[in-house]
């Protein structure tokens, strides 16, 4: 096997704890996927998804799939046969490591194979190659010793550098952006999923547009079209120029279909506004185990899979809390370090579910190697999203079966509105669903009537959406102190009277 040993530093290149490195990226420890790898002969649907995925797409010899939009290349990133490419500018070597294994894992979720991985230590990203020239030759060489097809960056390319080390590999190089970009394509569902990530796959490819061609003319030519590369056809600024316009056009028309299907989405909130149901947003990094929480605490049944972005569409769910008070719960998107801008911009529509909720759930996978980061890189998103960072999160430290005591109790100490539960054994989910009954917006109108016994229907109705301080039988009907909103609270005065 050709796992082989590659920690790069420019000036000391004596390591040689890199065998060990490859070795531990490809087994993905510490990423997102990591916690939960050792049950995946046991966990039913996710394991069988996850074959199934893999089975499907592992192609062998085909290593370049193109796919023509308006006439442009884009490429896919699955099938390929990968090696991952690291700088570690800052913070610790665990941490640029962590970094690495998540690429691995999203490359994998991706349905791409992970031949190797490298790692250079760099005070900055060389703005030509990204790595330096003497590392980006050796990495031609790795590639062409383990036969990948693909190199795939742990960062952000600016055109120009990806051509610049392409140039130097020969393979095609790809960036993490366009990995997650690619990860939502394959996984968006519904209509306007689709639409989202196709208006996100166009901006990122927009200022891209001349970079595919060039590079591809150069080292692809002819393998690319069976033999009419669009290096033969010449890609005149004309083509290029064309290219764009069609390009900008679709994403118009993209946004127009968005923007026509969110109307639905806002009366459905609307209604569930004036109905004064609260709403409770279930947030938190890919694969923390928010859609396992969702079932727990609503009997739904909605695809839990130990992969990363399974979820793509918002699912709303309605729950009760322990008293028989209502309000609905909303699955979302997992989020990601560095989540590419464009998705987020191309999800706003559907992340607005949690800037209108009026409680977040912020799911922590407190047996990830780093839950704090994880925090961090939710909150960025969240800041993002209008109205998000306002409103109250339980952080929900999830995954208590497999987490250390050690971490539950610095996570516990280090955000104090925290609740340790397992959506797996369910262990603290009582407690869980008494913060949120909690945390719920109280409704404003205090009533104390008396509700005939014919109007077990107002009753009832105060249950659900209000909080019942107390409740007496008399012989004329149920004495009800209570907060309810103004609504009920008219018609439980009108029917007292
Ligand atoms: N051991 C353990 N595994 C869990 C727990 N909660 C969830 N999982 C597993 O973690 C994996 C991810 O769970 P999901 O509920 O799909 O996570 P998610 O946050 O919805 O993920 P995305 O939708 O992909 O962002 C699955 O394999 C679950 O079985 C838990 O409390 N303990
Ligand atoms: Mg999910």
């Amino acid at each position: 096997m050709l796992f082989g040993a590659h920690l790069t530093n420019e000036k000391d290149q004596s390591q040689i704890e890199g065998q060990d490195l490859a070795a531990r990226i490809l087994a993905r420890m510490g990423t997102a996927l990591q916690s939960t790898d050792s049950q995946k002969e046991e966990s039913s649907s996710g394991a069988m998804d996850r074959e199934e995925r893999a089975r499907l797409r592992r192609v062998d010899g085909l290593s370049t799939e193109l796919e023509d939009v308006s006439e442009v290349e884009y490429r896919k990133i699955r099938l390929e046969k990968v090696v991952l490419v690291g700088v570690w500018t800052s913070g610790t070597a665990e941490a640029a490591e962590v970094s690495l294994r998540e690429l691995a894992a999203l490359a994998e979720t991706a349905g791409s194979q992970v031949l190797d991985a490298v790692l250079q230590r760099r005070q900055t990203p060389d703005p030509a190659t990204y790595l330096g020239k003497g590392k980006a030759h050796e990495l031609k060489e790795i590639v062409a010793a383990c036969g990948a097809d693909t190199v795939i960056v742990d960062s952000d390319l600016a055109p120009s550098q990806r051509r610049g080390l392409e140039d130097v590999v020969k393979v095609k190089v790809v960036d993490r952006t366009a990995l997650i970009l690619d990860i939502f394509a394959q996984h968006a569902k519904s209509r306007e999923g689709k639409a989202q990530v196709e208006l996100a796959q166009l901006e990122y490819l927009l200022p891209r547009l001349r970079g595919w061609g060039e590079s591809m003319s150069r080292q692809a030519g002819g393998r690319v079209a069976g033999g009419a590369g669009i290096g033969s056809r010449g890609p005149g600024e004309t083509k290029i120029e064309l290219d764009r316009r069609r390009i900008r056009m679709r994403m118009a028309k993209l946004r127009k279909e968005i923007e026509a299907m969110a109307p639905a989405r806002k009366t459905m909130r609307q209604s569930r506004r004036t109905n004064k149901v609260p709403s409770v947003a279930i947030a938190g990094y890919t694969n923390a185990g928010k859609s396992s929480l969702l079932n727990v605490l609503t009997d739904a049944d909605v695809m839990v899979q130990d992969a990363l972005f399974a979820t793509l569409d918002p699912t709303v769910r309605k729950a009760k809390t322990l008293e028989g008070r209502e309000y609905t719960l909303v699955d979302t998107v997992g989020f990601v370090r560095n989540l590419p801008h464009e998705l987020v911009e191309a999800f706003r529509s559907s992340l607005e579910e949690v800037g209108e909720a009026d409680l977040i759930l912020h799911v922590l996978d407190a047996a990830h190697p780093d839950p704090e980061g994880q925090v961090e890189a939710v909150k960025t998103v969240l800041a993002d999203i209008d109205g998000a960072s306002e409103i109250e999160q339980i952080i929900v430290l999830n995954k208590a079966d497999l987490a250390e005591p050690e971490t539950l109790a610095r996570l516990r100490s280090r955000y104090p509105l925290s609740v340790v539960v397992s959506a797996k054994s369910q262990t603290g989910i009582t407690e869980l669903k008494e913060m949120i009954a909690e945390h719920l917006p109280t409704p404003a109108k205090e009533v104390r009537v008396l509700v005939p016994y014919s109007r077990g229907d107002l009753l009832s109705l105060a249950h659900e959406t209000g909080e019942v301080i107390s409740t007496e039988h008399t012989a004329y009907g149920t004495k009800l102190h209570a907060l309810v909103d103004e609504h009920l609270a008219e018609k439980l005065e009108h029917a007292s009277e």
